[in-house]
């Protein structure tokens, strides 16, 4: 948003002052507060950025302290519950309109934002239908401006995708990378050893922040029940086919799921984030295509 000039100043407040304090040594905003009230006090825009179990204590301290025309976002893995949260906190006059940047990576904290990190990706706003059209603009401005593409959608539906793109997908790398820990016939030094495969792309999902993915799983329940469900019973159909050497089967799944992984590649929406050293030290992205062009064929692209 700096980089960019979106913001006349650009006010930054943490729970804990150690990472206020990173925050200021990275110069990322232009004032700095422990209290959320103080640095709420008098912005056009504020956006939520706490794990989501954190913001009905956020919108107590804030609340009071928002103007009437402020513009209340949010950046928050799931929606349906954030709107039931924060929604009877929101002052008359203030638009709340919740928002998901589909971008991120296992690091967090201060240092793992960078610049480029919502280019070429996706930004999902979940605003009720009556919300002002005006204010709805000016956020997807907000983030179009930073390099994302933005879809509005209704917050369940949002829910419902999120659990089967990205949460579902997180508890699996949780679940395979915890099994492989408590393996007794293959040491943790062979687990990390050999792990140049697969595994290693789901230690990488696995080491994401406990707590933010806690409430993530809190939080959306219903829908990633719903989808935990169907990846079960289809899982139950590969464990049949891989015990009776059903090879067909198998053939055709992968060649199905080789497809998806093709038309990422083709929508641009492979980006080299992940492989970034330390992310915010990550050189200029590229413009994607061509980026898409050099790396296109790689797996780990
Ligand atoms: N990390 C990722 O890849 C993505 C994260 N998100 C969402 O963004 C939000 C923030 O995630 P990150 O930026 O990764 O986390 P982060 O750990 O980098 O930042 C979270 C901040 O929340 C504050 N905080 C934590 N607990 C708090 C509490 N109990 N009360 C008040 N403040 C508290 C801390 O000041 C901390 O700096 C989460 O809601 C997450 O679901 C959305 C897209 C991607
Ligand atoms: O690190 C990864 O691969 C991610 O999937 C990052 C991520 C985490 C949470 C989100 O709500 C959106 C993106």
């Amino acid at each position: 948003a700096r980089r960019q000039g979106l913001a006349d100043v650009i006010s930054i407040t943490t729970r804990k002052a150690e990472t206020l304090e990173e925050a200021r040594a990275l110069n990322l905003g232009d004032v700095y507060s422990l209290d959320p009230a103080e640095a709420v006090a008098g912005a056009d825009l504020v956006i939520l950025c706490t794990p989501v179990g954190a913001y009905e204590s956020v919108m107590k301290a804030i609340a009071p302290a928002l103007k009437p025309g402020t513009i209340l976002s949010d950046v928050g893995s799931v929606k349906r519950h954030v709107h039931q949260v924060v929604g009877p906190f929101v002052p008359e006059g203030v638009h709340f309109i919740p928002g998901h940047p589909m971008a991120g990576t296992e690091h967090s904290g201060p240092s793992a934002g960078f610049a480029e990190l919502f280019s070429g990706r996706w930004s999902i706003l979940t605003p009720e239908p009556q919300v002002d059209r005006a204010a709805v603009e000016r956020v997807v401005a907000f983030w179009e401006a930073m390099g994302s593409d933005v879809e509005l959608m209704d917050a369940a539906h949002h829910d419902l995708v999120v659990a089967i793109t990205s949460h579902v997908p997180h508890l699996i790398a949780y679940n395979i990378v915890g099994t492989a820990d408590e393996l007794e016939s293959v040491t943790k030094s062979e687990v990390i050893k050999f792990s140049a495969g697969g595994f290693r792309d789901f230690t990488r999902i696995a080491a994401s922040d406990p707590v933010m993915w806690r409430d993530v799983f809190l939080t959306n329940r219903d829908a990633v029940l719903e989808m935990l469900g169907r990846f079960l019973e289809d899982l139950s159909m590969l464990q049949r086919a891989v015990r009776v050497g059903d090879g067909p089967a198998l053939e055709e799944l992968f060649t199905r799921t080789r497809a998806i992984r093709r038309s990422i590649i083709d929508a641009g929406q492979e980006t080299a984030a992940p492989d970034f050293g330390r992310p915010h030290e990550a050189p200029p992205a590229p413009e994607l295509p061509r980026f898409v062009k050099e790396h296109g064929g790689g797996e780990d692209a």
